[in-house]
């Protein structure tokens, strides 16, 4: 279940105890009814507000920072004492996209989120506000969320906020109404989703809701889109807010979070024969298909596999350095990503492209390739 900061706050902000101890006792009586439950809560940075001196949501990242370094300790311990009241032991897990893309790193969460619940204890998860800089943020708990209900290999996926479900446009608007089950993509058709509400805590609004439980539905995890005062009904399977219907089944473990959650460090650009390799999954991208490297990635460092236009066609983890590969790339058969640590991208090109005339080949400084993908540029040359 994730919970947004809107659904935990009161009107003037800060952590409103009455709705945490109404969502607690929810979830305390679920739990007492056998079902495992892991809590994807939001609410750091708007509970470390106040305590600050700050009136509303900081844009700076700095700021930001701080209130969710003060706000999460108090949002956790008011969870502490609310679960205590059932005499449920609450455990903080507090993940950056980096701890989980890579696979050794994945099995290193998945371990502790599946220790926390065997030992009796109710896992509440955020993103490590505290040090997620731009590179490494999910960016916003619903998609963190999908990710985590992919991890623990959840039945289901409740997205709380403050609003009863998806409408089909602005639901301040007379006329607007909610959809109750959306079976696939094709249902979105015409759906008009916007940003965060009028709570000014949210951040997301409803696209990273939608976002996400395309990102759960596409694992086949179904997914319940409903308002937090809700939550029992939604966790009862009856009516209420949107349903999401699995559209898929269960990805490759740490693929999703490769797919969805991990900034790439630099670019590898591939013969026409390799893009085939990797865009249908037939083996490993060796160094001989390698034509121009981007960025000083370092080993371990996700990057992104290129086709000749500059098109992206998957996602990998290199197991070189960026200046590794420059020195074997175009005659190796070094493995560069192996087959485990490759995700082809949805609309991969897999048809042929002419090979280059000449391959031109400059490093870039990671921070470079982080300012030149984060400003859109992908051409590299
Ligand atoms: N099509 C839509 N259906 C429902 N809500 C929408 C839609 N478009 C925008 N919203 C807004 O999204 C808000 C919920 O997102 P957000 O404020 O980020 O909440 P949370 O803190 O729960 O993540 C709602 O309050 C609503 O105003
Ligand atoms: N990690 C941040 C919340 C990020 C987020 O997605 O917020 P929300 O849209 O309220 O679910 C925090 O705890 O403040």
């Amino acid at each position: 279940m994730k919970v947004g900061s809107s659904s935990l706050t009161t009107a003037a902000g800060g952590l409103d105890s009455d709705r945490v101890d109404a969502l607690v006792d929810v979830l305390a009586r679920t739990r007492a009814a056998g079902t495992e439950v892991v809590l994807v809560s939001s609410g750091a940075i708007a509970a470390g507000l106040a305590p600050l001196g700050l009136s509303e949501r900081p844009r700076d990242l700095a700021r930001q920072q701080a209130a969710a370094c003060v706000g999460q300790g108090l949002l956790v311990a008011r969870y502490t004492a609310s679960f205590a009241r059932y005499g449920v032991r609450v455990g903080q897990i507090l993940l950056t996209a980096d701890d989980v893309s890579r696979r050794a790193h994945y099995r290193n969460a998945y371990r502790a989120l599946v220790q926390v619940l065997a030992m009796g204890a109710l896992p509440v998860v955020n993103e490590n506000d505290t040090v997620a800089t731009a590179e490494i943020k999910f960016g916003d708990n619903d998609r963190l969320a999908a990710l985590v209900a992919h991890l623990v290999r959840a039945d289901l996926l409740v997205l709380l906020s403050d609003v009863d479900g998806l409408y089909d446009g602005d639901p301040a608007r007379p006329g607007s109404r909610r959809l109750r089950e959306v079976r696939g993509r094709l249902d979105l058709a015409g759906i008009e989703v916007d940003s965060p509400g009028n709570s000014g805590l949210g951040t997301g609004g409803m696209v990273t809701k939608v976002e996400a439980a395309r990102i759960a539905t596409d694992a086949g995890i179904p997914v319940v889109l409903a308002a937090a005062r809700h939550a029992a009904d939604a966790l009862a399977g009856r009516e209420t807010g949107t349903h999401f219907l699995r559209t898929g089944h269960r990805a490759a473990d740490h693929l999703l979070w490769l797919e969805h959650a991990s900034s790439p460090c630099g670019a590898v650009r591939l013969t026409a024969q390799a893009v085939r390799t990797v865009a249908q999954r037939t083996g490993p991208l060796l160094a001989a298909g390698v034509t121009c490297v981007e960025g000083g990635f370092a080993a371990g460092d996700p990057v992104e596999l290129l086709d000749e236009r500059g098109q992206v066609v998957a996602r990998g983890i290199s197991s070189l350095d960026a200046r590794e590969l420059l020195r074997l790339q175009g005659r190796s058969t070094r493995e560069v990503v192996p087959h485990d640590d490759l995700v082809p991208l949805p609309g991969a090109i897999a048809s042929p492209v002419p090979e280059p005339a000449r391959v031109r080949i400059r490093i870039r400084s990671a921070a470079e390739f982080a300012r030149a993908a984060s400003g859109g540029e992908r051409s590299g040359q």
